[in-house]
């Protein structure tokens, strides 16, 4: 059976992302891409006949919308020609809620996502909120799309989305800036720049790689590296003091998730 039809808006990191996917799966999906600054990749997949690269719309079975929040007020009377009554409309659009895509698009049948960009090679996690009408069939579709970013979580209630993408959608960032400080750390302690990064990267692999597979609690695995007396503790004597990374974390992802409902403000 022939799989949905698809019009991705926006095949920026987000949604080229989604798109390598669907095209690295079995069959000739039917994807047709908009976006007025098509990429290099982009550009290729349409050279090669795997997408079609800014095509007239009319109504497709999934409608998937990447574009900055910023931008979606201003086209969202564009993309109508997109939806027919049947479409299901896909948002990875942080601070847009699903009535302002039903209110801006003229359709209920509506799901939010936050994924985060780990899915570009499978290992993602993209968490769904859908509005009332959307059907278990339309979940499944949506399930299935989203299946080669990584795991897919939900349906979950849409009051979280604003924490959930402070947390897993801009997380990855968090963790690149640990890699990235870490490293600096030890370059001021005379490491050479090179071991350093190979060594703040591999063991920021290491780490989640063992806190995904063991049964243990993150704060468990943390106490397992520490000696009394030793020299993990006089480095978490520094990161766990008052101010220190549980505190800022604190802030940081209020701070995420408060820019989300902003967002999501400027959007009405
Ligand atoms: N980058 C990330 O880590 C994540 C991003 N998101 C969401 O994904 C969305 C896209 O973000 P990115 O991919 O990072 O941005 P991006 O800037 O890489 O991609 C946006 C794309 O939209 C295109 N575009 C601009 N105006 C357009 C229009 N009128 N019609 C069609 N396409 C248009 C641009 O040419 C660009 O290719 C945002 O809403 C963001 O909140 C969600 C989760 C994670
Ligand atoms: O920074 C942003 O607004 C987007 C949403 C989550 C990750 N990137």
């Amino acid at each position: 059976m022939a799989g949905p039809s698809i019009a991705l808006i926006g095949a920026g990191r987000m949604g080229a992302a989604l798109a390598s996917g669907w095209l690295a799966g079995r069959g000739k999906p039917d994807i047709r891409i908009q976006d007025p600054k098509p990429s290099e990749t982009v550009t290729e997949w349409a050279g090669a006949g795997k997408v079609s690269l800014n095509p007239e719309p009319e109504p497709v079975d999934v409608l998937v919308i990447a574009v900055k929040p910023q931008v979606f007020p201003k086209m969202a009377e564009s993309l109508k020609p997109w939806i027919g009554p049947q479409t299901l409309v896909l948002s990875i659009m942080a601070g847009t809620r699903l009535k302002q895509l039903t209110e801006r698009l003229g359709t209920g049948h509506v799901i939010r996502v936050m994924p985060n960009t780990p899915g570009a090679i499978g290992k993602g996690v993209s968490v769904m909120a859908k509005s009332d009408i959307v059907m278990a069939k339309q979940l499944e579709i949506a399930g299935k799309l989203l299946k080669p970013l990584g795991e897919v979580i939900g349906p979950v209630d849409e009051k979280h989305m604003s924490v959930v993408t402070g947390l897993s959608g801009s997380g990855p960032a968090y963790v690149f800036l640990m890699a990235e400080a870490m490293a600096d750390a030890a370059m001021a302690e005379g490491l050479p720049a090179e071991l350093a990064e190979q060594l703040a990267a591999l063991t920021i692999e290491g780490a989640a790689a063992l806190m995904v597979q063991s049964d243990e609690a993150p704060s468990a695995l943390r106490k397992a590296v520490t000696s009394p007396g030793g020299t993990t503790q006089a480095a978490l004597d520094i990161l766990m003091d008052e101010g220190g990374m549980p505190i800022l974390m604190r802030k940081a992802i209020r701070a995420a998730a408060n820019r989300d409902r902003e967002l999501s403000r400027d959007t009405d």
